[in-house]
């Protein structure tokens, strides 16, 4: 109980709230139910939106993509989006803070609607998300995506989206032979079909200089979140070597497999 007050006293102190604050927001009846969640983790362009929305229509989990919910600020113009427009077009992370508010709205909004379980997918991306995160969510799964990093750069950069129908897609075909002690990679481009072709849109931040500042803000946030998981025991590593079709079914088996289960048994 104790271990509980510290936390909630040093995370509200990092989201720029008394503990106060934090409690009221956190006993409000969409956060005391403990929302069950799964999270999926990894660097920009591993896959994470990808492989999120797919495992989560296959389970009946509602997907949540922290940069999807940052973009549509931006889009609309909001006062939030105005003031981070130049942070995300930098590669930069936004503040705790405003990352916590809005998925906090949309946690909200979707137990008001009765989603019982939730695919976050873009966070928690530092330590203070995820502490946070454990106090309002009972955190089941946390995948730990990879991927080669040549292989993240040329993913990034052949993003595209239809401005019409909102598909992803990616241009970018992918041809590795195993090197140095990282595995070889197959992964053939995902392309649109013709209705598509002539509607892709590329994201702003996906430029060179942006996608590399993006990957290196991963790697110096991404230690404390894995161990935050490792030690709850609810973290699996899942390294991608391949396209969807290859990719998809083997990671419905390793979440199906008892793997995880045994992780928490020796953390417990
Ligand atoms: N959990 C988060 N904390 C802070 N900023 C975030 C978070 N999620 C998304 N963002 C912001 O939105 C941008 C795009 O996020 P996302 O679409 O998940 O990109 P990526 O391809 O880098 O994983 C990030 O570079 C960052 O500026």
């Amino acid at each position: 109980m104790l271990q509980r007050a510290k936390l909630i006293a040093r995370v509200a102190q990092e989201a720029g709230l008394t503990a106060a604050q934090l409690n009221a927001k956190l006993e409000q009846p969409s956060m005391l139910r403990r929302t069950p969640a799964w999270v999926f983790l990894g660097p920009p362009g591993v896959g994470k939106g990808t492989y999120a929305s797919r495992v989560a229509d296959a389970l009946g989990l509602a997907h949540i993509s922290a940069g999807d919910l940052v973009r549509e600020e931006i889009k609309q113009q909001t006062d939030l989006g105005q003031q981070v427009a130049t942070i995300v077009n930098q590669g930069n992370l936004l503040p705790d803070q405003y990352v916590m508010q809005l998925l906090q709205n949309r946690l909200s909004e979707g137990a008001r609607k009765g989603e019982e379980g939730v695919l976050l997918d873009g966070f928690p991306r530092t330590r203070n998300q995820a502490e946070a995160l454990l106090t309002f969510a009972d955190v089941q799964l946390a995948l730990n995506l990879s991927l080669r990093e040549e292989v993240l750069i040329a993913k990034c950069l052949a993003r595209r989206k239809c401005r019409d129908c909102g598909k992803n897609y990616n241009l970018a075909d992918i041809d590795l032979p195993a090197s140095e002690g990282k595995p070889a990679i197959r992964m053939p481009p995902l392309l649109p079909p013709a209705a598509c072709a002539a509607k892709l849109e590329t994201r702003s931040d996906d430029n060179f200089s942006t996608v590399k500042r993006r990957i290196e803000v991963h790697k110096a946030e991404a230690s404390p979140v894995e161990d935050i998981f490792r030690k709850a025991g609810v973290l699996s590593d899942f390294e991608i070597t391949g396209g969807i079709p290859e990719t998809f079914p083997r990671l419905l088996e390793t979440l199906q497999s008892g793997s995880l289960t045994q992780d928490r048994e020796q953390a417990a």
